[in-house]
């Protein structure tokens, strides 16, 4: 048989950011595919709403209710939350921001912000699942990076360098946790359409400049990202580890 299982039947899922954007069309294809999915965001109401649709597929919800940068909240909330049998098998940092500020104006405090959401509560969220998972010798984490992690993008030289760090987290984890079988691999998109880029979407000269350096000449669409999230945490990518697959219509090949 050459065809692997796509499905993440009686896999457990974690992911950050999970309601709304990125996280959201993760979060609801995971538990279409079978997952059941820990809630982690930091609008209750929203966390609550996202449980609810998950449990519409069949599927377990966990509501986490936490800032990321407070990962040790997070951490604490799931070992309260999960019954005694249940552990990890996917976790998805997908939490990320950005304060579009160039260089000359960037402050301790954006610098703070961003580094400690994107970067450190990745590691640390990272560190607690992969402890469950060496136990039980397998595990999935997919880190959401960026382009901007592969390219020099003009939104923020503070969010390029946490995606950067994202995708060396990713190549140094998926080697020291090889031998546990924990596979750790990044996604690095181009532009969708979500809250975090709504603004500049709406310019229409600017997603004209994004299409003339995109060669599928468009953004993406937020299921065509869920898939490569299904992906990777599917045993259909169980050689695969240490790597970034950019979903991003071809915007990294594009040199001149
Ligand atoms: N939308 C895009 O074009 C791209 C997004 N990305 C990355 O994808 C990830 C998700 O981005 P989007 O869905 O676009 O963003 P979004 O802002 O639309 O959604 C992010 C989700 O994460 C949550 N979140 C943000 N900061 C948080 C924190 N400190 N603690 C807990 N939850 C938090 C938000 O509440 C929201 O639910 C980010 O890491 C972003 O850097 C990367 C490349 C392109
Ligand atoms: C593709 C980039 O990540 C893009 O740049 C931004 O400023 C937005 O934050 C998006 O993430």
């Amino acid at each position: 048989m050459y065809l692997p299982s796509f499905s993440l039947h009686n896999k457990l899922a974690a992911i950050t950011g999970a309601t709304k954007g990125i996280g959201y069309a993760i979060t609801m294809a995971y538990a279409e595919a079978g997952a059941d999915v820990i809630v982690i965001s930091r609008t209750e109401d929203d966390v609550h709403k996202v449980v609810k649709e998950v449990e519409q597929y069949g599927q377990k919800g966990y509501p986490i209710v936490a800032d990321v940068k407070d990962y040790k909240s997070i951490i604490s909330q799931i070992e309260s939350t999960l019954p005694g049998d249940e552990t990890i098998d996917v976790w998805v940092n997908n939490a990320g921001m950005n304060i579009r500020s160039n260089a000359f104006e960037v402050t301790d405090e954006e610098w703070d912000q961003i580094i400690q959401t994107n970067m450190k509560s990745a590691f640390f969220l990272s560190q607690y699942a992969a402890r469950q998972m060496k136990e039980k010798q397998e595990g999935k984490i997919i880190n959401i990076s960026s382009v901007a992690g592969h390219v020099a993008l003009r939104t923020g030289v503070v969010y390029g360098m946490t995606k950067s760090a994202l995708i060396q987290m990713t190549k140094t984890l998926a080697l020291e946790w090889g031998e546990y079988n924990i596979h750790v691999n990044a996604i690095g998109p181009w532009y969708f359409p979500t809250a975090l880029t709504e603004k500049l979407l709406e310019n229409e000269e600017y997603v004209d400049e994004i299409k003339s350096r995109t060669p599928l000449r468009r953004v993406g669409e937020l299921k065509e990202l869920a898939g490569s999230a299904v992906f990777l945490a599917s045993d259909a990518s169980n050689y695969m580890t240490g790597q970034t697959l950019f979903v991003d219509g071809g915007m990294t090949i594009y040199g001149f």
